[in-house]
């Protein structure tokens, strides 16, 4: 493999157990230098444990884990955190409170000359856009500058690879969004490799050029947020980026009837149950004209008739719940703007086939 090849931080093989039970199982993942990973998942999954096996805080029970190439464990070797060049940030970024602020972010430059690793402080605080601030205290700063001076610190001795667990949880929703933002413009600029835990699918799709989806300890899907986003694996990982729809129906001969005409469902068995999927957002509303529906066309299939069950206005979009006049089946359409149609309205429902995905159905 040649040198720009080589990943910063290669994982491979991870397994680990807490009694009976497999927490990480047989994970693998590879990070450029420059990239950023998000490894999202429900609470419980396993994301933390992986963090801390790759930080070095716990030791796995199999796998190999690469940093620039080299190993810092496996079955024999295991370098200890401060060796690994992993800078760490956790949603309680606990700073020293007895030192400044550059006492804090100079912390892990022990080994520098002083004038040198002033200099450094110096400079990321000027980066973190806390010039000023060196000699001030933890306590008399806000979430959000203490929050910046975390990273100053995490990056002062220059670390390969980056490892973050729920870092922005901690800040105001305001707040949030700009330190996001501000902190990966930096990450970026410095060609660390991060890994970034988090449980929320919006930060993960906002900050991540990967997204590693983590489910009972095994990463189930991998790939660019927009790729998640429009082919997920499977059904919970679609369920896991907004409200699903689901109708449901029975394949014969590679076709699915529903009362959106035919689905083409190519690859499950005869008489096998289907799940055909559709966000909120991709099921259009169309108007009753005296009891008749749209013309079926290739892109949407058929009109089916639904009966508003509730409408509500959510500030950027308004929510309407269907009922299906043909089966019963439940379905909620998501409108930009105010769309508030009464309970008992009778309106067309169309689905965009391009915006569907068919799973066979869950036991
Ligand atoms: N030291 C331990 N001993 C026993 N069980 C543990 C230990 N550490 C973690 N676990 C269990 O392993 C599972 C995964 O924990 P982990 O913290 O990795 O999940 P997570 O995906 O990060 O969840 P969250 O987002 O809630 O932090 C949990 O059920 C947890 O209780």
């Amino acid at each position: 493999m040649t040198e720009a090849a080589t990943p910063r931080l290669e994982v491979a093989g991870l397994s680990r157990r807490f009694g009976a039970r497999a927490v990480v199982a047989d994970l693998s993942l590879a990070i450029a230098a420059g990239q950023v990973t998000c490894l999202l998942g429900p609470s419980g999954c396993g994301k933390s444990t992986t963090l801390r096996i790759i930080a070095g805080v716990d030791r796995p029970d199999a796998g190999t884990i690469r940093i620039d190439g080299r190993v810092v464990c496996d079955d024999r070797v295991a370098v200890p955190p401060e060796r690994r060049s992993v800078g760490l940030m956790f949603q309680d970024f606990a700073l020293f409170p007895h030192l400044t602020v550059a006492g804090n972010v100079g912390f892990g430059l022990a080994g520098m000359d002083r004038q040198t690793a002033a200099a450094r402080v110096g400079e990321l605080l000027e980066r973190v856009n806390l010039p000023g601030f060196a000699a001030k205290y933890p306590h008399e700063l806000s979430g959000g500058e203490q929050q910046r001076v975390a990273l100053a610190r995490a990056l002062a001795p220059r670390p390969r690879v980056m490892l973050m667990d729920e870092p922005f949880s901690g800040l105001d929703n305001r707040l949030r969004d700009g330190i996001r933002d501000s902190t990966l413009d930096l990450l970026k600029e410095t060609g660390t490799a991060v890994l970034l835990v988090t449980h929320e699918p919006d930060e993960a799709m906002r900050m991540a050029d990967e997204i590693a989806l983590m489910r009972d300890g095994r990463i189930v899907q991998q790939g660019a947020p927009y790729n998640i986003y429009n082919a997920p694996a499977d059904r919970a990982a679609a369920a896991f980026f907004s409200d699903i729809n689901v109708i449901r129906g029975i394949s014969r001969g590679a076709l699915t009837e529903t009362p959106f005409g035919v689905f083409l469902t190519p690859g499950h068995a005869d008489g096998a149950a289907v799940e055909i999927v559709i966000r909120p957002q991709h099921l259009k509303i169309e108007l009753d004209r005296n009891g008749r529906g749209p013309s079926p066309d290739t892109r949407n299939g058929a009109a089916a008739r639904g009966i508003v069950t509730r409408a509500r206005f959510l500030g950027r979009e308004s929510l309407v719940e269907f009922r299906l006049e043909a089966d019963g089946t439940r379905l909620t359409a998501a409108v930009p703007g105010v769309f508030l149609p009464r309970a008992g309205a009778a309106l067309w429902l169309m689905i965009r086939r391009d915006r569907c995905f068919v799973f066979p159905a869950r036991p």
